[in-house]
């Protein structure tokens, strides 16, 4: 039985496995542009974030109804639960589907229809985060905002995603002041390609309460003082980090000076059908590449339902908090 964790970062549309995609193409009389499962594999050679991005929007083309989203969350649903997954906390994005003419009550229904009965169905309890396209304008993000003020019972908080270089977190302060007004809680990828400045400047004009990736704090000492001291979780992603080519190779990852420089790090997955992995697999690769003992992932896996969110429900925490403490390394 793997390790019980809690995954806070990731992408339902990154769970798109060649497989559905294909039989989603199938029932919505889609036309993929690659022959088959394999050679859409063979599509997945990135050398940075935007090569990805340009085909993870792209194969999003196969999502058109309810049910797809429905059929995408189950699928990574039973996945994790596999790995070891008792909550999860999962990012989608609106404008991507929105712009294709998918409505987001379409995406927000569908996905609900398996989020909303995942307890019972695959013993994971979930939460659901909106990104914003940090490459769309402020009045983009403002507009799916208003768009979403339907469905905020099932959405917990809002996050940043996308290509980072270029679009700095000032350009959406507005629409975080207004997401914190209507009690959503607030998450940023920073520090992935971006610079260091980005994750100061997402703590300090967006109010975020985690930093998505934030591998680049490293390179700032103060900031990693002050990430420290304040306790922000960064969501850690090993294989997307290799995949897109933040790191060389999994051993130069920086995860073990950031675990012993004090920061609150968890282990995710991102768009794991896309990096070669799902969370367990991530926690795996870093034990085996980066020689991590029983001990750190002990503390990464306290470490992930610690920033989870999860204050309306204390007991819950405290719940999957012994788990960790009792599990049995064998
Ligand atoms: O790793 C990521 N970074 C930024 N945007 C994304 N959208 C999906 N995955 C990612
Ligand atoms: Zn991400």
């Amino acid at each position: 039985m793997p390790l019980p964790k809690a995954e806070l970062h990731l992408h339902i549309e990154g769970t798109l496995e060649p497989e559905l995609a294909f039989a989603l193409a199938a029932r919505n009389g889609v036309e993929l542009p690659y022959a088959d499962t394999d050679a859409l594999r063979e599509a997945y050679r990135f050398s940075d974030l935007q090569s990805f991005l340009n085909l993870y929007y792209g194969l999003m083309a196969v999502l058109r109804t309810e049910r797809d989203f429905e059929d995408l969350a189950n699928a990574y649903l039973a996945r994790a639960a596999a790995q070891g997954v008792r909550h999860a906390e999962i990012f989608f994005d609106p404008q991507a589907h929105i712009a294709r003419g998918v409505a987001l009550g379409t995406v927000v229904e569908g996905l609900w229809a398996a989020l909303g009965s995942s307890e019972e169905n695959h013993g994971v309890s979930t939460r659901l985060i909106m990104c914003f396209l940090r490459d769309e304008s402020a009045d983009s993000a403002r507009e799916t905002l208003e768009a979403a003020r339907p469905y905020l019972d099932r959405i917990t908080g809002v996050g940043l995603d996308s290509a980072e270089v270029g679009h700095p977190p000032v350009k959406f302060r507005e629409v975080y002041e207004a997401a914190a007004a209507l009690g959503l809680r607030r998450v940023a990828h920073a520090g992935e390609e971006g610079p260091p400045q980005y994750i100061t400047d997402s703590l300090d004009l967006l109010g975020v309460e985690r930093i998505d990736h934030g591998l680049r704090c490293m390179e700032d000492p103060e900031l990693v003082a002050r990430l420290v001291r304040e306790r922000v979780p960064l969501t850690l992603c090993p294989l997307s980090n290799v995949r897109l080519r933040a790191v060389d190779t999994l051993a130069d990852h920086p995860l073990p000076a950031m675990l012993d420089a004090g920061l609150l790090c968890t282990v995710n997955s991102d768009d794991p059908a896309y990096f070669g992995g799902y969370v367990d697999d991530n926690f795996t690769a870093v034990r085996s590449a980066l020689g991590l003992d029983e001990q750190r992932l002990r503390e990464l896996a306290r470490n992930s339902f610690l920033a989870a969110f999860l204050a309306d429900d204390e007991e819950r925490r405290a719940r999957y908090l012994a788990e960790v403490e009792a599990y049995d390394f064998g």
